[in-house]
């Protein structure tokens, strides 16, 4: 189904404002095109009162003319307030749907996928598209319908403007009308090319220190020039394209208009001498809503594209569903973190990373995964966390299977401290409140201290008001793991899975950190580490072989 289509129904989220941003929108177009008539009417009216001709009653004149400029200028007015008001909630509510897209299908298997595109996905192609629907869709009906009754009108008046009229307007409307195929596929290209860009930015202001070191930062700006100049000639097709359009149904246009006033100019020996002025007027009156036909049409290609990208993002298959019938029992007590069975491949013609995986991390026990790097560590974690479901066996939690547990308790229940936890610009509470925003600060602080960020050892002296700059700048690794630590205690979760925790700390750090794994507590807690010295620290380590089909020895 068309994409533009498929999205149609958001608009019926807010009927209200689209059926008031069309009816006014009409009630404007059908106000300036009664003032422009009057006007004309009156024009004549006036001209042949010199001539001894009746005038009539000047307060209606007026009247007229007032009532329909006020109805106008309401119009106007009250169609810039609903087409506002649709627009923004539009724009909400579609990154409100491309964000919850992106957070049930990450991190996707094999995705290719760059963030500046995603990013494009999420940003621009929202506001195309609540340009659309707020605008395009309800000035599209209104012109539409404007159109087809000053046709009407005009040809009961004239018919012979038909001859003029129904070529003319035909050709101005399908000039950008058989264009949008290619407007789509330099829309498409174009967005490739921004979003190359976008990601290239973002990539390149990250990992400056490391070009900066390895003396590739000339290099590095040879290339962003490359893929600038492949934007700029992106953007500049379809310029020339729009001018090319643009001229042709300018021209076409203004032929109507001649060709319309010649046929009105030669039947006006057979017209009273005060309907020559409203007959002119009327000739014309189907351009301005023809023009404005065109004008949207000329867009079409490039609006069809960004639905067709946000539907892509929305059709993203699912990784972890929600459970159709959702448990509610509580964890049993005595069931930590269970894996049985599991089998876990990411592409059917891959072999499986996970084959036969069993592991009972008992509630109060920490447990260090360890193997050869591609053994399937991150996966284990990953699959504890939900992202992905397993091929075939389970995962549990207090006994309950992940896929029957909602996602907001599932959340609750397990709590992750990544390879890289990322910090945002702020203080050390804010970054530890991301986990739970309603937490209280006594909350905060408690875990704050139960990670050990508030001890001399931590060095932040400033303590939970220590400010943090952009992506965690200004905090040493060790400092950075504490706090994503304590993020993860904020919810008090019955299971804790930390990957890699310790792998850019110093031995010196190192050690404090597994004094915190070691401390006594309810939660089961598994660890993913390469170090030994970390292992150290906990009750039991499980040893996981690459493509293991059977238990893993311990
Ligand atoms: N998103 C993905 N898509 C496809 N294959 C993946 C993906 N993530 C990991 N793999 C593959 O799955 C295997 C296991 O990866 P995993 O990251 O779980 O191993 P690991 O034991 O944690 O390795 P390391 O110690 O190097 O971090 C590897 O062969 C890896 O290439």
């Amino acid at each position: 189904m068309n994409a533009v289509v498929r999205l149609l129904p958001i608009i019926a989220e807010r009927r209200g404002a689209f059926l008031g941003t069309v009816l006014a929108s009409l009630g404007a177009q059908l106000a300036v095109l009664g003032l422009a008539l009057l006007l004309a009417h009156l024009t004549g009216t006036v001209s042949a009162a010199a001539g001894g001709g009746p005038l009539g009653e000047p307060a209606l004149w007026a009247a007229g003319l007032a009532g329909l400029a006020v109805t106008a200028a309401a119009c106007t007015w009250l169609e810039a307030h609903c087409s506002h008001d649709l627009a923004y909630s539009l724009i909400g509510m579609l990154r409100g749907r491309v964000f919850d897209a992106l957070r049930r299908s990450v991190p996707d298997r094999a995705d290719a996928r760059r963030s500046g595109d995603l990013g494009a996905v999420a940003m621009a192609d929202a506001e195309s598209l609540e340009w659309l629907y707020a605008h395009t869709v309800a000035q599209t009906l209104t012109a539409g319908a404007v159109l087809t009754v000053t046709t009407a009108v005009s040809l009961l008046v004239n018919p012979a403007l038909l001859l003029v009229w129904v070529p003319l307007l035909a050709a101005a409307v399908a000039i950008p009308w058989t264009m949008s195929g290619i407007s789509a596929r330099q829309a498409r290209r174009l967005s490739g090319h921004r979003a190359a860009l976008r990601a290239d930015l973002v990539e390149t202001v990250q990992g400056l220190r490391e070009l900066a070191a390895a003396d590739a930062v000339g290099r590095r700006r040879a290339h962003l020039a490359d893929v600038a100049r492949a934007v700029a000639g992106g953007e500049a097709r379809p310029a020339s394209r729009i001018g090319a359009e643009r001229a042709l149904g300018d021209l076409t246009l203004s032929a109507t208009a001649i060709g319309a006033l010649a046929v009105t100019a030669a039947g006006v020996g057979e017209l009273p001498a005060s309907a020559v002025p409203l007959a002119f007027t009327v000739a014309v009156a189907a351009l301005g809503p023809a023009a404005q036909l065109t004008d949207l049409l000329r867009n079409a290609g490039a609006l069809r594209e960004a639905a067709r990208r946000i539907v892509a993002v929305l059709d993203r298959p699912q990784t972890a569903p929600e459970p159709g019938v959702p448990c509610r029992a509580d964890p049993d007590p005595s069931e930590g973190l269970r894996f049985e069975n599991v089998a876990f491949r990411y592409a059917p013609e891959e072999p499986p990373v996970l084959d036969g995986f069993d592991l009972h991390v008992a509630p109060g026990e920490t447990v260090a995964l360890m193997g050869p790097s591609g053994s399937g560590k991150s996966t284990s974690a990953r699959l504890a966390l939900r992202l992905w479901d397993p091929d075939t066996g389970s995962v549990r939690v207090g006994g309950i299977d992940l896929r029957d547990l909602p996602d907001a308790r599932l959340r609750a229940l397990v709590g992750a401290v990544p390879q890289d936890a990322r910090l945002v610009s702020g203080t050390l509470a804010r970054n530890i409140r991301l986990a739970a925003p309603d937490a209280s600060d006594d909350a905060v602080r408690r875990a704050a201290a139960d990670a050990g960020l508030l001890s001399p050892a931590a060095g932040l002296p400033d303590g939970l008001a220590t400010v943090v700059g952009d992506g965690g700048a200004g905090v040493s690794g060790g400092q950075r793991a504490r706090v994503s630590i304590a993020r993860a205690l904020l919810t008090d979760p019955r299971v804790l899975v930390l990957d890699e925790p310790t792998a850019s700390l110093d031995p010196g750090a190192e050690a404090a950190f597994g004094e915190l794994l070691a401390r006594p507590s309810r939660r089961a807690t598994l660890v993913i580490t390469h170090r030994p010295d970390t292992a150290a620290f906990c009750d039991r380590i499980v040893e996981l072989a690459p493509g293991a089909d059977a238990p893993p020895g311990e």
